[in-house]
């Protein structure tokens, strides 16, 4: 395959007086499943329809494969709207065949990938039911097969994780795992923070339209100046540029300046009593989400 890299470049949109996307910049490589997070309304839903061509920009690009996304490249890109968009009316096999032969496939070709992902999503005994019949985790995994039945080279994926039960959210993971180890590209929306913590290999958090952080998972958790110390009896660090941020019993959280010395931090510790912890502490995405996006915003 050639390097199917998505790469967001100055991407800027505006609603009238609204900025919904501000010089966005970032990329999703090949073989990365990368998470996308932001509050309601930060512009992930802007984003991911100016990359299938739903929707136009009014600055930058949006290039996959090193150039701009053309409808015939479209057709090669599995995506999940987040307006579902099934018509509830027909079964679940004539409407993911419809949805395959929209996307170019064969009759035939259609039928046959029908099958194959109704069985693999755990639809199979769902076939022949009509779509509004079914429950909405269910319809959500129809919409996973829409996006996967033509083989796409490239996913993006508007929270695909919503309203699904456990069962579904480790089908759903399962397949985005296995698709990115193919060598696809996998941009997905979430808001469940733990889920993308544990699935991605990079996160990009967008801010009221703006990129705020985007590196590897470990990367981000590990770039706060932070540390867990426990001297198993009552004990503050009284030490220039140290901070308290939390402590659970004996056990505190601390921040240090760029300039502190953590040594001296492990000295001042030892001074108070025997240490049992004392390792960096590293954030969860939760954590640094709210650092990073809810300091400061406001709602769109
Ligand atoms: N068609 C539109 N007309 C005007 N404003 C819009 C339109 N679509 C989106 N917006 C605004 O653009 C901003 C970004 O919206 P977007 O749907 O991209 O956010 P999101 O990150 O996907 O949010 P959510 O997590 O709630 O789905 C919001 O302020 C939204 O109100």
């Amino acid at each position: 395959m050639a390097d199917s890299t998505l790469e967001f470049d100055g991407t800027t949109k505006r609603y009238g007086d609204l900025v919904a996307l501000d010089d966005l910049s970032f990329d999703v490589r090949p073989g990365e499943l990368f998470g996308f997070v932001g509050s309601n309304g930060a512009g992930k839903t802007t984003a991911m329809r100016i990359a299938l061509g739903v929707l136009s920009a009014d600055g930058g690009e949006v290039r996959w494969k090193g150039a701009p996304i053309t409808l015939e490249a479209a057709r090669r890109i599995g995506y999940m709207p987040e307006e579902r968009g099934l018509y509830p009316k027909m079964t679940v096999a004539d409407q993911l065949e419809y949805l395959g032969r929209l996307h170019g496939m064969s009759r035939a070709d259609a039928r046959a990938a029908t099958a194959e992902w109704t069985e693999r999503l755990g639809l199979a005994e769902r076939r022949k039911s009509e779509i509004g019949a079914l429950s909405l985790g269910n319809q959500q995994r129809v919409q996973l097969a829409a996006a996967l039945l033509h083989g796409p080279e490239l996913l993006v994926l508007d929270e695909p994780f919503s309203g699904l039960d456990p069962v579904a959210v480790d089908v759903m993971s399962g397949v985005l795992a296995e698709r990115a180890a193919e060598g696809v590209p996998v941009l997905f929306s979430s808001h469940q923070l733990d889920l993308v913590q544990r699935l991605c290999d990079r996160v990009g958090i967008i801010r009221s339209g703006r990129l705020v952080a985007c590196d590897s998972v470990d990367a981000l958790r590990s770039t706060e100046r932070q540390l867990t110390v426990d001297v198993g009896a009552p004990w503050e660090p009284a030490l220039p540029g140290v901070r308290i941020v939390r402590t659970d019993g004996t056990r505190h959280v601390l921040e240090l300046d760029d300039d502190v010395d953590d040594q001296d931090v492990l000295r001042s510790a030892l001074a108070a009593g025997p240490v049992a912890e004392f390792r960096p502490y590293r954030p969860t995405l939760t954590e640094l989400y709210r650092t990073v996006v809810t300091d400061g915003e406001t709602t769109r």
